[in-house]
């Protein structure tokens, strides 16, 4: 039997904090401006995918999720030539290796999480493709040179490519070869961080970030504002609240920026409108909390769609996790934080009356949550996804 070649690895989603909203080249997928993400756990959210590859495969295959998908988009086309041209070059200069290059691929992957409902999964998918391919290619490129290519994929994909804390440096060269991801600091730096994920029940959003963003690009006068004068010196801040570890200051500039990206969504012509009124209800929640604790201690964030994701750090977990347990403490996602429920605790000045007289209309809306925190990088993993035997994915 011909010889097949295969690597996997495993790849995080991650949340912005400043939001990339805004290309200047769609085909390289260049953005208006820089952008800063915190990488969440894989423990629970990441895609699985092994790279494989051999002289009897007949054409380019994903598998994803078990069932085959397109992989002739222009996207996914543009990331395999990168790194097919990566491994030709170091075929050309070592007549020992095998010309991978020259071989079909075949790839397996699985995402442990809903697939293209908001939770970020073409980041994750395209982080996980990248790395499983460079493994299998043996490349020696660092993960910065690697998040370019992922950039092409989908644009956010380019900061799962690092763990903990992630600038995406906008770049102003043409050809995109400044346009990389970078690590504003690791996991360990600030362990602390805790997201809690209120996934709200909707149908797939009618507006894909990529024709939103054009549309804005094109049309929103408040967008110009954003790129020039508000987001430059969000992006500097907002280093500095993660090198200082200042959790007031990162979370009022990440409410601001998800507030602005959104306003600037509202001022497109037509407007788009991600969030929804369950959304709404949690910018509420989040208020009424900060307010009563008289500090900021949560941070909400919505990308393109309805989904909140609320930052806080573990010494606040009890009051946050508290408030946000009476709420939607009868939806799936809570099992993890069974050992906590004993501490949980309604600040006292919280109105929880004002929540209490009108719990159904509060409760309403979430489909489950997810408890997770920051979390680290692509990982090498020795699970494969393809059987050996047939050459197709494992049937699980
Ligand atoms: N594991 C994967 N491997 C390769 N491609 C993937 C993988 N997971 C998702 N994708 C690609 O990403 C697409 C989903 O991207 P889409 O932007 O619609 O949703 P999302 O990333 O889950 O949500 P959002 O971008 O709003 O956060 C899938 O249809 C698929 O083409
Ligand atoms: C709101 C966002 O989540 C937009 C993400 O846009 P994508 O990365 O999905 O767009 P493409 O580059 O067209 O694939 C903000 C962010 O993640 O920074």
């Amino acid at each position: 039997m011909t010889q097949i070649y295969q690597a996997s690895c495993t790849a995080p989603v991650n949340i912005a904090t400043l939001k990339y909203w805004g290309k200047r080249d769609t085909k390289l997928n260049l953005p208006t401006n820089s952008s800063i993400s915190v990488t969440l756990s894989q423990d629970d959210l990441r895609t699985l995918t092994t790279a494989s590859c051999s002289s009897s495969f007949e054409q380019d295959t994903l598998y994803l999720n078990g069932e085959p998908h397109p992989i002739d988009t222009p996207r996914t086309l543009a990331c395999l030539a990168d790194l097919r041209s990566l491994r030709a070059a170091l075929e050309s200069k070592d007549d020992k290796l095998p010309k991978l290059s020259t071989f079909k691929l075949r790839i397996v992957s699985e995402n442990n999480f809903p697939t293209a409902a908001g939770l970020a999964s073409s980041a994750a998918g395209f982080a996980a493709l990248i790395s499983a391919i460079a493994k299998l290619y043996e490349l020696p490129q660092n993960s910065s040179e690697l998040s370019m290519i992922a950039r092409k994929g989908s644009g956010s994909a380019c900061r799962s490519l690092f763990g903990g804390y992630v600038a995406w440096e906008m770049g102003e060269l043409e050809d995109g070869s400044d346009s990389k991801a970078v690590e504003v600091a690791p996991v360990n730096h600030w362990p602390e961080m805790q997201a809690l994920i209120c996934v709200v029940c909707d149908v797939k959003k009618d507006v894909s970030s990529t024709s939103g963003m054009q549309l804005t690009v094109a049309t929103s006068d408040l967008f110009q504002e954003r790129i020039k004068n508000v987001v430059p010196k969000r992006f500097i801040e907002m280093k500095k609240s993660i090198v200082d570890k200042d959790f007031a200051k990162f979370a009022e500039l990440t409410i601001k920026d998800s507030n602005s990206f959104h306003s600037c969504c509202l001022d497109s012509y037509p407007p788009i409108f991600y969030m929804n009124d369950t959304s709404k209800k949690i910018i509420k929640l989040v208020n009424l909390l900060n307010e009563a604790a008289g500090k900021i201690i949560a941070a909400y964030t919505f990308d393109a769609g309805p989904n909140a994701v609320i930052y806080y750090l573990k010494e606040n977990e009890n009051q946050v996790l508290g408030l946000f347990n009476k709420v939607f403490g009868h939806l799936e996602g809570w099992e993890k934080a069974e050992s906590l429920k004993s501490k949980f605790e309604i600040l006292e000045k919280f109105p929880i009356d004002q929540i209490e007289s009108n719990m159904e209309f509060y409760s309403q809306g979430v489909s489950r949550v997810i408890l997770t925190q920051v979390g680290g990088g692509p990982k090498s993993v020795d699970t494969s996804l393809l059987d050996l035997e047939t050459g197709l994915p494992k049937k699980c």
